[in-house]
């Protein structure tokens, strides 16, 4: 592929994950095998698409600095300036001159000619006079929105939640990349025998915090390793394999997973449970079905009976008491996986986190009665958000006086978590900043009576 075919490829991918079409990670890896691209430019277009996405609202700032006249710029002119803005900013790793020359050729290809001695225009001010000093910005919110990249509504609810400083540690974390974590299927592998293969193979591993399963990836790529082929790892992160740490599912015990595509939990539960006993997944969506039993299959598991059911109807199809222990992996406004999908910050509105934490709080109250008495309960959401989290869990159990939060959980947290500042009386918030984790919310409930 030729530079301007690289260029021209990243281009599109761009346009279409800011068009909301597909998650950043899934559209990269598509467009890399279809296109059958090297691995010297697959690093630079992961590199520049990601990079991109992260900081569309700083690359935004410096672009309007040099517009004198402000007039409407096509989606596609944007998007260039962006890119290549990006590439002059913050990577080193081909010159400006040559940075410059490829979009205004984009630019002459897409557009007209006024389009591309625009772009050339715009571009070279940039390369003269720098970019604009973002530390004059005088409000703390919005000088943290255009330094890092996040929409001012997430900034102002975090600080309004968690303080200024946890807010810029945040934003800041956000812009990393962050480490890849597997979990391990015990029932074919133990963990130290698959370190002792990935490190002899090459591969950079380490044990993760959280979990005995889990091995952090901080050198190659796993996908391509025999273990992952053979289905003996699954990716998942840290933070998500607390969940079946921590809701304590024994082997033969019956077990509901309200929210279960893809499956990442419910496998592991199953592993959990040395494959005996039952697992019951549901998912809203019937297509995504299909991705836990394929999940299931590929780990060799077969105690799950995945199917397509709205968590709010499954009193129709299950008896009162019928589980021993259930877990509510609620949708959720994802601002805790910024890192991995960047887009999830221009996407995601405030009126869904009210519109959410409304079907959080339904879904908790339809599956509550289908909970043993003394049955343990996980709510979980790949969020910071307290509207989402605590408060949706303070509602629930205000509203339900046989459930209580379980005082054991807070004891039975790894010892590493136990003084994290995400601690409070409703359950554990994991910040991405502390523990590399994504940012994440857990807690676990029981039913009194
Ligand atoms: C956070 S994801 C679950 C991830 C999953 N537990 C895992 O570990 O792989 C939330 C899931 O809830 C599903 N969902 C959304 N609304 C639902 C509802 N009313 N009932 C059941 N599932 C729902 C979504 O389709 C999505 O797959």
């Amino acid at each position: 592929m030729s530079d301007k075919q690289l260029r021209n490829t990243i281009l599109d991918l761009l346009l279409r994950i800011d068009k909301d079409t597909g998650f950043s990670h899934l559209v990269i890896d598509n467009a890399i095998k279809k296109n059958k691209i090297n691995p010297k430019d697959e690093g630079l277009l992961t590199e520049v698409v990601y990079g991109t996405m992260q900081r569309k609202l700083t690359l935004d700032y410096y672009i309007d600095s040099f517009i004198t006249q402000k007039k409407k710029l096509d989606d596609w002119v944007r998007m260039l300036l962006r890119m290549s803005l990006y590439q002059m900013v913050f990577l080193d790793k081909v010159p400006d001159h040559a940075i410059i020359h490829e979009a205004v050729e984009i630019a002459k290809k897409r557009g007209h000619k006024g389009t591309s001695s625009f772009v050339n225009g715009l571009l070279r001010n940039a390369q003269r006079q720098g970019v604009p000093d973002t530390s004059k910005i005088n409000s703390d919110t919005k000088r943290l929105s255009v330094e890092t990249s996040h929409p001012e509504w997430i900034v102002e609810r975090w600080v309004a939640e968690y303080g200024y400083e946890t807010t810029k540690k945040m934003c800041e974390e956000n812009l990393n990349r962050k480490v890849m974590a597997v979990r391990v299927q015990p029932l074919k592998i133990k963990r130290d025998d698959a370190i002792e293969l990935l490190t002899s193979q090459g591969f950079g591993v380490k044990p993760s915090l959280f979990s005995e399963q889990g091995i952090l990836i901080e050198q190659g790529n796993i996908l391509k390793s025999d273990l992952f082929k053979d289905g003996c790892l699954t990716i998942q992160d840290q933070s998500s394999m607390l969940v079946a740490e921590m809701l304590r599912a024994e082997p033969e015990m019956v077990v509901l997973d309200a929210c279960s595509a893809p499956g990442g939990k419910a496998t592991h539960i199953a592993e959990k449970m040395h494959n005996m006993g039952s697992i019951h997944a549901y998912d809203l969506h019937k297509k995504k079905v299909k991705l836990i039993q394929d999940k299931a299959a590929g780990l060799t598991l077969s105690i799950i009976n995945a199917d397509a059911m709205d968590a709010r109807k499954l009193q129709s199809v299950h008896k009162e008491e019928s589980f021993d222990r259930i877990l509510v992996d609620a949708p959720c406004s994802g601002l805790g996986v910024i890192r991995g999908k960047p887009e999830i910050k221009y996407h995601k509105q405030e009126s869904d986190v009210h519109r959410l934490s409304s079907i959080q709080l339904e879904i908790l109250e339809s599956v509550a009665p289908l909970l043993k008495i003394n049955g343990l309960l996980i709510y979980s959401t790949c969020t910071v958000d307290m509207e989402e989290n605590e408060n949706v869990v303070q509602r629930f159990i205000e509203g339900n006086e046989n459930f209580d939060i379980d005082s054991a959980f807070f004891k039975e947290l790894p010892e590493s978590l136990q003084a994290s500042q995400g601690i409070t009386e409703m359950g554990l918030q994991l910040f991405p900043q502390d523990y590399g984790t994504d940012g994440f919310f857990l807690t676990r409930l029981i039913r009194k009576k």
